[in-house]
């Protein structure tokens, strides 16, 4: 495991991070999480960490593992997940979005029917990933270049899935990078799929549904499945890190 201290601790404290992230409208959040399955948070990082995080991507101490997505049939282009310890940005961001995210999937999981409840704090949840043997880091970095896209896909790496994850745009569209659009399609029981694009700045995160969410019908609520991926990217160079808030096997 890499031990190394993040480069990024002191100048992003983690009381820092928890108040910016608790100052977004979460029951506007929660509304748009609750309608379509999927949430913007506009700004949630500033143009020069947007930078230092892509700029992390050729540094390999930071990182797990390098995936090659054309190798796997996931797409094209590449990513690496993040060792642990997090960068320090990073882990504060997954430790306080995750309050927030719990609310809206456990009011989800009783309207899905589903037993499972989420603790109020992520390291609980994660010291429960880790006794199922879910221990491996999620977050991740994913670079794209010319011709790149990303197959739709769930990201589940075990039992144990937190059913909301957010992507944050590094690189910011029309100047560093054109088409490599975010997005996400609803598959409804009997019905044709929905999908959505999700416009998106540098700094923006978006937070979306992992595999399933509940939607409001005539006889209660039923189980919508969703899928998320990017566009072809028609020209420059596209970053964005994923936090998923489940670890994997
Ligand atoms: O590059 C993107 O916008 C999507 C990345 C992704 O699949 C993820 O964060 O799980
Ligand atoms: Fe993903």
């Amino acid at each position: 495991m890499n031990t190394q201290p993040s480069s990024f601790a002191p100048a992003f404290a983690e009381p820092f991070t928890m108040a910016q992230v608790d100052a977004y409208d979460w029951s506007s959040l929660a509304g748009e999480l609750d309608g379509f399955g999927c949430a913007i948070l506009p700004k949630l990082l500033a143009p020069e960490e947007c930078d230092a995080i892509s700029r992390l991507y050729p540094e390999e101490r930071h990182f797990r593992s390098h995936i090659i997505m054309a190798r796997h049939g996931f797409g094209r282009g590449e990513y690496r997940y993040f060792n642990y310890p997090l960068p320090g940005l990073l882990g504060g961001l997954r430790t306080a979005l995750y309050p927030h995210l719990a609310d809206i999937a456990n009011r989800w999981n009783e309207r899905m029917g589903v037993e499972e409840r989420y603790p109020d704090e992520h390291a609980a949840f994660l010291k429960r990933c880790h006794e199922a043997g879910q221990r491996r880091p999620t977050p991740l970095l994913l670079q794209y270049v010319p011709g790149d896209f990303n197959c739709l896909h769930q990201d589940l790496y075990g039992e144990l899935a937190f059913p909301i994850q957010v992507a944050i745009l590094l690189s910011e569209p029309g100047r560093d990078f054109t088409g490599g659009e975010f997005v996400l399609t609803e598959q409804r029981p009997r019905m044709q799929s929905r999908v959505d694009v999700v416009p998106l700045r540098q700094g923006d995160a978006v937070a979306f549904a992992v595999h399933n969410r509940p939607v409001r019908g005539t006889k209660g609520s039923y189980r919508v499945n969703l899928r998320h991926g990017v566009s072809r990217v028609r020209s420059g160079m596209r970053h964005t890190v994923g936090i998923i808030f489940h670890d994997a096997r």
